[in-house]
């Protein structure tokens, strides 16, 4: 199992970029919603993004909603924001929820697929009001564009 993100590299702010249940499946979970790269790829391609902004990631991905709650409060005070694809937790969890509310930290949810053109139960979700900004249906660019908001947001720029 990947570890809990560790401390902030000195000197470089950094971005977590968290992934809920069954996203560690990418690239052969209903690759026709989700398409085909990897939960690898997406990190890659949010540590390519944060890099030009002069940013670090730390990334983790969970199949459990306590240890999506820990990496949240593990970036309290160290991340300078949270990029966050909770997966099916978003429509479910108050936990999540409160945890990001909590800590303080700007929230960018993310989704791959356009959760309000599929079922009802995904138009809801508990994160929404309370992130900065919402991405959906963008596929795995979603992330990138979510770490090019938070390092303007960092920087004053939006
Ligand atoms: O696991 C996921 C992935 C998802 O968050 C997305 O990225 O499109 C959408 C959720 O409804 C679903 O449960």
């Amino acid at each position: 199992m990947t570890e809990a993100p560790s401390a902030t590299e000195a000197g470089r702010g950094t971005i977590l970029v968290l992934n809920g249940p069954n996203l560690n499946l990418l690239g052969t979970r209903e690759p026709e919603k989700y398409g085909t790269a990897t939960l690898a790829d997406v990190e890659q391609l949010a540590r390519d993004a944060a890099d030009a902004r002069g940013l670090d990631v730390e990334c983790f991905q969970s199949n459990h909603e306590g240890a999506l709650v820990d990496a949240i409060h593990a970036a309290r005070g160290k991340a300078i924001g949270i990029v966050l694809n909770a997966g099916a937790y978003t429509h479910t969890s108050v936990a999540i929820r409160d945890a990001i509310s909590a800590v303080q930290v700007p929230a960018v949810e993310v989704h791959i697929t356009n959760v309000h053109a599929r079922e009802e139960f995904r138009h809801h979700s508990y994160l929404s009001d309370i992130s900065k900004a919402v991405i959906a249906g963008a596929g795995i660019l979603g992330y990138r564009f979510a770490v090019e908001y938070l390092a303007d947001l960092n920087a004053g720029k939006a």
